[in-house]
């Protein structure tokens, strides 16, 4: 019989946090957003138990981009993958070795999987629209690797949400909710080998999570696991998944209401690996003084989250007062006849970009380097706009800004020069991680 079962997780901004986050002590605001990556999985055992298992995996939006896996077993008895056509695509193939050798399944499958990403995710210029009446997706001409990307987090949503996918295919009646633990960890341990890196791991876990205020698991846990292919690798996949304490923080919350999320699209290409490099060689330079700084990074980033826990108080026991505050800022009144939680939040942000201002001009890491500086202060004076950063590593890629959910940006900033390098792109936050999804919402594009 063939079972089919579709899923989707988010993309993500880190609004507080950038690189104090790497560090356990520190911990990040992470909005989860409604580009999302999906997946729809057809999976059925086969008759002939020495076939060996066969996943396939198609990316149709990527000139029909698709890789063939064949899963056999080494000397060891652990699983080995291999894409039969030389085809390369660490995140997918990483996912399918450290599922398949956490459930160290016996019996045989042929699984086909489709992944879909939503628009947000990579550059739209040359692409196609094609929609049903459930969803819609951009098809693009060129191979997923050639079309530039925006800097969403599409490939921790595609390790989520693929890992999800091959989950639900080996647990009977799956569902989410119990295991949303260990999928988390399984596409933490495969996006950090597919990176040849482990990062603070905050995109995988908004993609599993949704928005969240984040703190990283110790590096270690995954620096420790053996060669993948050793005898003990699936022993030691196994227990790290299972039993190890990994003392990560994933705390739902979401923006207050009526303020929304705008991302700005500004130039293509991420620098973090770069950037993190030049920060940690400063840092370490620099030391007593960087810690003060990152003290007051870090400061800054906790009043920015009690200063929106706040505000979600606030629209909870005072309505009429914070609608009144909501209206004041669509106007730009004064600054100073704003309310006192609005006013919060932009100081603590202003405290956060000053200091990384600093940093960016002692480390020669450009992570608020001037033109960002200029657009950001351009955009937070219109109307509507509470505050803007640049999310994540910063750099020249994209900025964030928080507005009210009345704030037309694209209306505002037309035709004006000072915003003609920016595209706005159309998402928002998302309170959610990975949900399920109905697999026959995913046929007929046209
Ligand atoms: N729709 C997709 N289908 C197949 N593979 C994909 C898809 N989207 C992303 N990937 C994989 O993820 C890789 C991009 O990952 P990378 O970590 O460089 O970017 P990102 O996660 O979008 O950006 P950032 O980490 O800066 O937020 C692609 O080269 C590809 O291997
Ligand atoms: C600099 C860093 O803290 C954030 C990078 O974020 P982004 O990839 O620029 O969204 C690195 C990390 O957390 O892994």
């Amino acid at each position: 019989m063939v079972v089919k079962r579709a899923f989707s997780a988010p993309g993500k901004a880190l609004l507080a946090g950038g690189y104090l986050v790497l560090d356990s002590k520190y911990e990040a605001y992470v909005v989860a957003l409604s580009s999302r990556m999906h997946s729809v999985v057809s999976f059925e055992e086969t008759t002939d138990p020495n076939t060996s298992t066969m996943i396939n995996v198609k990316s149709v939006q990527f000139n029909n981009d698709q890789w063939a896996f064949k899963v056999d077993k080494n000397e060891h008895n652990n699983y080995t993958i291999k894409e039969i056509n030389g085809l390369q695509n660490p995140f997918i193939e990483k996912t399918l070795f450290n599922v398949l050798n956490y459930f160290g399944v016996n019996k045989s499958y042929k699984i086909s999987i489709e992944i879909f990403s939503d628009s947000g995710y990579h550059s739209q210029e040359k692409s196609v629209l094609k929609m049903n009446s459930y969803k819609q997706f951009h098809y693009h001409s060129e191979t997923v690797t050639k079309v530039p990307k925006t800097g969403l987090g599409s490939s921790a949503g595609l390790v989520t949400v693929l890992t999800t996918a091959l989950v639900s295919c080996f647990i009977e009646q799956f569902q989410l909710e119990p295991f949303l633990k260990i999928i988390h960890n399984l596409s933490q341990v495969s996006h950090c080998q597919a990176q040849g890196k482990v990062g603070s791991g905050f995109d995988v876990a908004a993609a599993t999570f949704g928005s969240i205020i984040y703190r990283r698991f110790q590096p270690e846990l995954i620096n420790d696991l053996p060669k993948y292919d050793s005898l003990e690798y699936k022993r030691k996949l196994q227990k790290l998944i299972d039993s190890k304490y990994w003392g990560y923080k994933s705390e739902n919350v979401k923006l207050p209401k009526g303020l929304r999320l705008i991302m700005g699209d500004v130039n293509n290409g991420s620098e973090t690996v770069k950037l993190v490099s030049r920060v940690k060689q400063w840092y370490n330079k620099n030391l007593p003084e960087s810690l003060e700084i990152y003290t007051k990074i870090n400061e800054g980033n906790m009043a920015f989250i009690k200063s929106l826990e706040d505000l979600n108080e606030l629209a909870a026991i005072n309505p009429d007062k914070y609608d009144k505050i909501l209206a004041a800022l669509d106007n730009k009144e004064a600054i100073t006849s704003l309310d006192s939680s609005l006013l919060s939040v932009q100081k603590a942000v202003n405290q956060i970009r000053s200091n990384f201002k600093y940093i960016t001009k002692k480390s020669g890491a450009d992570i608020e380097p001037d033109v960002q500086t200029t657009l950001l202060d351009n955009s937070i004076a219109l109307n509507g706009v509470l505050t803007g950063l640049v999310p994540g590593a910063g750099g020249y890629d994209a900025i964030a800004l928080i507005t009210t959910e009345k704030c037309d940006i694209q209306e505002e900033t037309k035709n004006n020069k000072k915003f003609e390098r920016v595209s706005w792109l159309d998402l928002h936050q998302e309170d959610y991680g990975i949900v399920e999804e109905c697999p026959t919402h995913y046929i007929n594009f046209n």
